[in-house]
């Protein structure tokens, strides 16, 4: 079957991505690896070099068992400590960096492991490159009997909150999704968010943002530094 082009952008993303890891790689190196298509791309690439390296620490179930089935070993992040690299997609990335994720509701699992990454690779097509974050519905994980008061004050802040109906997450907690609400200073939002009782995540990756990207484009992949 014929690859679609957003497709094929995210393949050529997640090769680059292996390209750029291999000279970290040693037989006791520990990746971490985040969830979605693009993330299952770059698992699916790395894992013609699984004897060049230990194994992964996965940011959700989904991607453990993808990584299980190439016969990489998950372990669990707290017999592993710092990780060299972690490597991940995102639903939106601006010019700094700064990402929104958690379209696939993996949000927190993300965070926690690129807060123990030195690097954060992000890797996205094209699409997901835009001058302010905001397009793409903010998620916030919290505590199920939390959602309503923290959607209230969502609603404070100016955003319109849905409920994810059916969702649960890793965690066991629930997903609401802000929508209309542009973000003009992600580090002060993603604080300000953070300190709603009864928020366990939220999508905005700023106070730890990505240090690399690797964005598909039509001509090729493009690689930025956060400056
Ligand atoms: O944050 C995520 C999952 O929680 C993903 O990185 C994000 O949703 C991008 O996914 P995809 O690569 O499928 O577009």
């Amino acid at each position: 079957m014929a690859l679609s082009s957003q497709d094929q952008l995210k393949h050529a993303v997640a090769r680059a991505a292996v390209d750029e890891i291999l000279p970290m790689l040693d037989r006791q190196t520990v990746v971490g690896i985040g969830t979605g298509s693009t993330a299952n791309c770059f698992i699916d690439a790395l894992a013609e070099y699984r004897h060049d390296f230990d194994g992964a620490v996965a940011s959700s179930q989904a991607t453990a068992d993808r990584l299980k089935k190439h016969n990489i070993p998950v372990y669990d992040l707290n017999g592993v400590g710092t990780l060299p690299v972690y490597v991940d997609g995102a639903d939106e990335i601006n010019h700094q960096l700064h990402m929104i994720k958690g379209g696939g509701a993996a949000l927190t699992r993300e965070k926690i492991v690129a807060a123990c990454a030195q690097t954060f690779i992000c890797i996205a097509d094209g699409s997901k490159h835009v001058d302010r974050l905001g397009g793409f519905p903010l998620p916030i994980e919290v505590i199920p009997m939390a959602r309503s008061y923290v959607a209230r004050e969502i609603v404070k802040l100016g955003g319109d909150p849905v409920y994810r109906e059916g969702v649960v997450t890793d965690n066991g907690n629930q997903i609401i999704d802000i929508f209309n609400f542009m973000i003009d200073d992600p580090l002060d939002m993603e604080v300000r968010i953070n300190s709603l009782v009864g928020v366990v995540t939220h999508g905005i990756f700023a106070v730890r943002g990505a240090d690399i990207l690797l964005l598909g484009r039509e001509d090729g992949v493009a690689r930025y530094t956060a400056s």
